[in-house]
């Protein structure tokens, strides 16, 4: 089976003199209950740009704009006890957005210090490759679920320079 294409971004901006970035509880679907980064599935037909621009405005009402995306990698998210589940992430940072983020029917959206993220809301992945993209970091990462499709077997990356 062919891993489901789908696509993060991570928006940035300095508040009260802190970096923060948008993070969201996911309402519905996959990972519901969990703080996510804001994306979703490419569709058929869809560049990745556009459909990461179509996600922000979809579940947090910001607008992002092709030209101000910054490529940050990939995550690939193996399920090895369910394959149906594996996704291959495109990643994404954005500084240049406008709009205030609102909650959707998939996600309630939350801006959090870059140094505080909510680890023990988040996918158990997340701690491995999110501090290293949001740091600046560009690469590709590969993460291995174990049998509980949770916990983390694996997690291996090459790093851009
Ligand atoms: N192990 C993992 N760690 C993580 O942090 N995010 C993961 C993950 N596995 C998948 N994701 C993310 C990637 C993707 O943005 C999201 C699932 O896509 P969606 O939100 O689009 O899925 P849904 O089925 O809820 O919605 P639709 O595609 O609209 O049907 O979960």
């Amino acid at each position: 089976m062919t891993a489901a294409s789908v696509t993060l971004c991570f928006l940035l901006r300095t508040h009260q003199g802190h970096e923060e970035v948008l993070l969201g509880r996911k309402k519905t679907g996959f990972g519901t209950g969990k703080v996510v980064g804001i994306g979703g599935h490419v569709e058929p037909g869809e560049s990745v740009e556009e459909a990461i621009c179509r996600e922000v405005a979809e579940e947090s009402g910001i607008t992002v704009m092709p030209q101000d995306l910054i490529p940050a990698g990939t995550v690939d998210f193996v399920f090895p006890a369910k394959p149906a589940w594996d996704m291959f992430t495109t990643v994404f940072l954005g500084r240049a957005f406008t709009g205030e983020a609102a909650e959707s029917d998939e996600i309630a959206p939350q801006w959090y210090p870059v140094g505080q993220l909510p680890a023990d809301q988040m996918w158990a992945d997340a701690v491995h490759w999110l501090p290293a993209f949001l740091s600046g970091g560009r690469g590709h990462w590969r993460v291995v679920l174990n049998p509980d499709n949770e916990t983390v077997a694996s997690s291996t990356h090459t790093l851009e320079s």
